[in-house]
């Protein structure tokens, strides 16, 4: 009998950039319906290992699997079956809030009423309709986040990555954020979660990862009650001091 294989797989995924290690031989597994919370310090290797499960980077060794497909052979992959909303969501000003769904949804090869079915979708779970005709450079940088969110998560992903989401928002979003992300870990999405608030971590995550310099130093699962236990061990990580 084989078992079923882990949604989203890291093996041993390293990056350099400007000639320095980023991330170092990270091993990292993911099932459907899961929500792990991706922890450490800025420049500790958070956005360079979600650029690489979203496919914008590539590792320059080891292994990124999707649905067990090696992501370096299958590109295509990721665009199917992950939705990225990066740090800064990534927005062609000169479009307006209902453009950009509808060159997403096309972007991932949705036509006619399901397109259609997939931008109202959106409009309507992230309170986009105030905002469909306006221009994307007009837009405060929570509501850039929302579109932001909405193009990510328009071609239903199997995997959510969420790159310091809730940066720009406001408490209500924020708390709209939340239950955002638990109803797509309901519906068995998985979701990875960058952030550097660790309430966030400890509200909606039953996973953390913590790297630091690039490596992992902690993966684990998350009980809502962990709270204190987590923040310990992040400032231990964060804190501490490398052996000379
Ligand atoms: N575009 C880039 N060119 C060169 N080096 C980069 C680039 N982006 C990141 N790096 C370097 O890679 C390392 C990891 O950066 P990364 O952005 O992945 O960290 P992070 O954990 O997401 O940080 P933050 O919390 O500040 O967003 C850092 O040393 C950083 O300087």
């Amino acid at each position: 009998m084989t078992l079923p294989q882990p949604l989203l797989t890291l093996e041993k995924a390293s990056r350099r950039r400007a000639g320095r290690a980023a991330v170092s031989d990270l091993d990292l597994a993911l099932d459907r319906g899961q929500v792990l919370g991706l922890l450490g310090v800025n420049g500790a290797g958070k956005s360079t290992t979600l650029s690489m499960i979203a496919g914008a980077l590539a590792p320059d060794s080891g292994r990124i699997l999707l649905d067990g497909e090696d992501l370096a052979e299958q590109p295509a992959l990721a665009r199917r079956l992950v939705g990225w909303l990066p740090e800064r969501a990534p927005l062609w000003q000169e479009l307006t809030v209902g453009e950009h769904l509808d060159a997403h949804g096309r972007l991932r090869g949705l036509k006619g009423a399901a397109l259609r079915q997939a931008c109202a979708r959106m409009v309507d779970r992230l309170e986009l309709a105030p905002l469909e005709r306006r221009l994307a450079g007009v837009l405060s940088q929570g509501q850039r986040q929302r579109l932001g969110l909405a193009c990510a998560l328009l071609h239903q992903p199997a995997l959510l990555v969420l790159d310091e989401p809730g940066n720009a928002l406001d408490p209500v979003q924020v708390a709209a954020l939340r239950a955002l992300i638990r109803e797509q870990a309901a519906a068995g999405t998985a979701v990875i979660l960058s952030t550097h608030v660790l309430a966030e971590v400890t509200a909606v995550c039953d996973r953390v990862a913590i790297l630091h310099e690039g490596t992992l130093r902690h993966a684990g699962t998350l009980d809502a009650g962990d709270h204190a236990a987590l923040e310990q061990r992040f400032f231990a990580i964060a804190t501490a001091k490398v052996a000379a």
